[in-house]
């Protein structure tokens, strides 16, 4: 076997640093060299996260140190408006990047100031960044220096619209992407929108016609689509800590069944390890904690719609298993490397 290669992890007391180091700490082929902290470093990464007491005793540096360090990879765990800024200071480096914030998933800095509402510190980095969805950019992602990991919900979307778009199949504009979430989906920091009180017992609709997920996920599916994709995403609130569950509507342009839609998925997906098209309706525990997103498809006869059910753990194949399916790719592993771990179910 070949050297390990060295990870750096900027971000970790974070859930996606967590959770990114939960992973590879079991990933054959890299050894995690480096975890940072700003308001934590000198204390153990498992002083923070207790469950890692034994397993990852690490301590956190501060992000200085990533100058200091032999590195091959770093993951940038960091909230968007942030990560630019690091990008910004690493991208001349001797290291590969991925990122997990929206920084640098859009097409242009002017379309982020738009849906971000904030100015962009790094503009040049549009042009090398690669969005990191593995199952529609591959070959791009094996070649790029720089990843801009997909949202959680747009990795759903995405994922569950992709084959009908690229095959004309539906009308492209009017779609409905109906999302539920978990609440690590809104990071480690409190707020009031993650109060145990809002949260528990409770259920509601947020971001409404103007939430950033939705530019991410219409541009990537105009990209597939021949006519101008225009669609409505609503992201809700689930009193759970971890899981995606997105319901998408659409109207097929010709006569259609089930079988054919099936037919037409399985063949799209064929040779992505991580899209299991399932002949049932899909709950979030059948992909909590594991890297797998599951798409149910199906024609209602009665209303003419077709139905995509398309569930992922946000915190696996919507932010950390899917940057490491990303680094397996820029590393030259196998895609799967580090990843073929069951859903926890129950
Ligand atoms: N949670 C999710 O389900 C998903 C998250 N993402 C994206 O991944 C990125 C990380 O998300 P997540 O781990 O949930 O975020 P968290 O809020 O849980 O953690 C972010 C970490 O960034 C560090 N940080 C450094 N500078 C700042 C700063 N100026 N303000 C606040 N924090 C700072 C903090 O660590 P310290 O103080 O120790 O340096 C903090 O723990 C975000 O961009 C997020 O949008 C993407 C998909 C899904
Ligand atoms: C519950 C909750 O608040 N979820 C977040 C998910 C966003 C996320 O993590 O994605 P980005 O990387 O694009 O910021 C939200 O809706 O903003």
């Amino acid at each position: 076997m070949g050297k390990k290669k060295r990870i750096g992890i900027i971000g970790a007391t974070g859930y996606t640093g967590s959770e990114l180091v939960r992973i590879l700490v079991n990933h054959p082929e890299v050894e995690i060299a480096l975890i940072t902290s700003e308001s934590r470093a000198g204390e153990k990464f498992s002083d923070i996260h207790t469950s890692f007491r034994g397993i990852v005793d690490i301590v956190l540096q501060p992000a200085s140190q990533v100058e200091q360090t032999d590195l091959d990879l770093v993951f940038l765990a960091l909230p968007h408006g942030v990560s630019m800024d690091f990008v910004k200071k690493y991208h001349q480096k001797p290291f590969k990047i991925i990122d997990l914030s929206g920084d640098f998933r859009l097409d242009s800095p002017e379309i982020y100031h738009e849906w971000y509402q904030k100015g962009h510190v790094y503009k040049e980095g549009f042009d090398s960044a690669v969005f990191g969805l593995p199952e529609l950019n591959r070959e791009h992602i094996k070649q790029s220096e720089l990843v801009a990991n997909p949202g959680c919900f747009p990795t759903t979307a995405i994922l569950g619209l992709a084959p009908l778009l690229s095959e004309g199949m539906i009308e492209s504009r009017g779609i409905i992407v109906d999302s539920k979430t978990g609440v690590t989906g809104a990071g480690v920091k409190p707020k009031e929108v993650t109060h145990f009180p809002n949260v528990n017992d409770n259920f509601k609709a947020y971001g409404l016609k103007k939430h950033r997920h939705t530019i991410e996920i219409q541009d990537t599916l105009n990209k597939l689509s021949s006519d101008e994709v225009n669609l409505q995403f609503t992201p809700h609130l689930l009193p759970v800590d971890r899981g995606i569950l997105s319901t998408i509507y659409a109207r097929p342009v010709k006569e259609v069944t089930t079988a054919d839609l099936n037919a037409l998925y399985l063949r799209y997906y064929e040779g992505h390890p991580f899209v299991r098209i399932t002949p049932e309706a899909p709950s979030i525990k059948d992909v909590r904690a594991s890297n797998y997103c599951n798409i149910y498809i199906t024609h209602d006869e009665r209303t003419g719609n077709i139905m995509v059910l398309s569930v992922i753990d946000n915190l696996v194949k919507g932010a950390a298993g899917q940057a490491i399916q990303n680094m397996n790719l820029m590393l030259g592993f196998d895609e799967t490397a580090g990843l073929k771990q069951a859903p926890l179910n129950p």
